[in-house]
């Protein structure tokens, strides 16, 4: 799971942090029933390495926006926080972890990152867009409320989606977001569509292993709701199996007969 680099502290001692959402290594803890694991301080070129430690990847919501100079533009608004480190590792995580079958949830920003990675760009402000909704939070409220459904998003039949949903055509999703996608990134199916058209959930086409991202919040009391359990049910099943296969895999490399020098 990646780490956000964020300064926490009184302004004045503010001291640098690697962080990473309660909710999200809970829901992989409780929902997926796998171990959350960090890298801190990875870097892209440690990517290939650190992929073969681990039997799937979850790429976490966040405040910050993937810097748009990775989809060929400039910050719209510099009020906005970004996260230059961690989009470093984490676009070539995507690229690396589709190209190993590694299974790969992606979340929110995450959920940007990998169609970012892949050649997509993003509305910075989909809000300032015509016939957009805003699918912002509600910053001021509590939790409860920013984490509450706020929209429909309808969903592609024949998807993995569809199919966690059990065939519902339709279903309410949570909505904390400024940014959306805009180009599609290459190999991607849009799988979900909120009432404005806004893409909200995609697929990658050629996985051989569980591949799903989402612009909503599963990860927010996973457990009260059947489809965000479902989600993380099947991301987990397909980490098991991945990690039967490696260890499959170990075990012949280890049994195999010297070959003489
Ligand atoms: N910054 C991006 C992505 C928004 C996002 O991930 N929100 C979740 C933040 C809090 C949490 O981790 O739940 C955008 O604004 O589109």
């Amino acid at each position: 799971m990646p780490a956000d680099h964020r300064l926490l502290g009184e302004t004045a001692h503010a001291q640098p942090y690697l962080v990473l959402g309660d909710k999200y290594a809970r829901a992989v803890k409780i929902s997926a029933q796998a171990q959350p694991v960090m890298f801190p301080l990875a870097d892209a070129a440690q990517v290939p390495q650190l992929l073969a430690q681990v039997d799937g990847v979850v790429l976490t919501g966040s405040p910050s926006n993937v810097h748009p100079r990775h989809f060929g533009e400039a910050v719209a608004d510099p009020r906005l926080p970004l996260d230059e480190q961690r989009d470093e590792v984490t676009l070539a995580v995507v690229r690396e972890a589709l190209a190993r079958d590694v299974p790969l949830l992606g979340i929110c920003r995450g959920f940007q990152e990998i169609n970012v990675a892949l050649g997509g760009s993003l509305h910075q402000a989909v809000h300032a867009l015509p016939g957009h909704l805003d699918h912002r939070e509600p910053k001021e409220a509590p939790l409860e409320q920013q984490y509450a459904p706020r929209h429909e998003v309808t969903l592609q039949p024949g998807s993995l989606l569809h199919r966690l949903a059990g065939g519902a055509p339709v279903v309410r999703v949570n909505s904390l977001h400024g940014q959306g996608i805009k180009r599609l990134g290459r190999g991607l199916r849009a799988v979900a569509h909120a009432p404005d058209g806004l893409i909200e959930a995609v697929e990658f086409e050629a996985a051989h292993a569980f591949a799903l991202a989402v612009q909503w919040h599963p990860e927010w009391r996973c457990w009260e709701d059947a489809l965000s359990s479902a989600i993380f049910r099947a991301f987990g099943e397909a980490v098991r199996q991945r990690r039967a296969r490696r260890l499959r895999e170990a075990r012949t490399f280890a049994a195999a007969p010297e070959t003489p020098a």
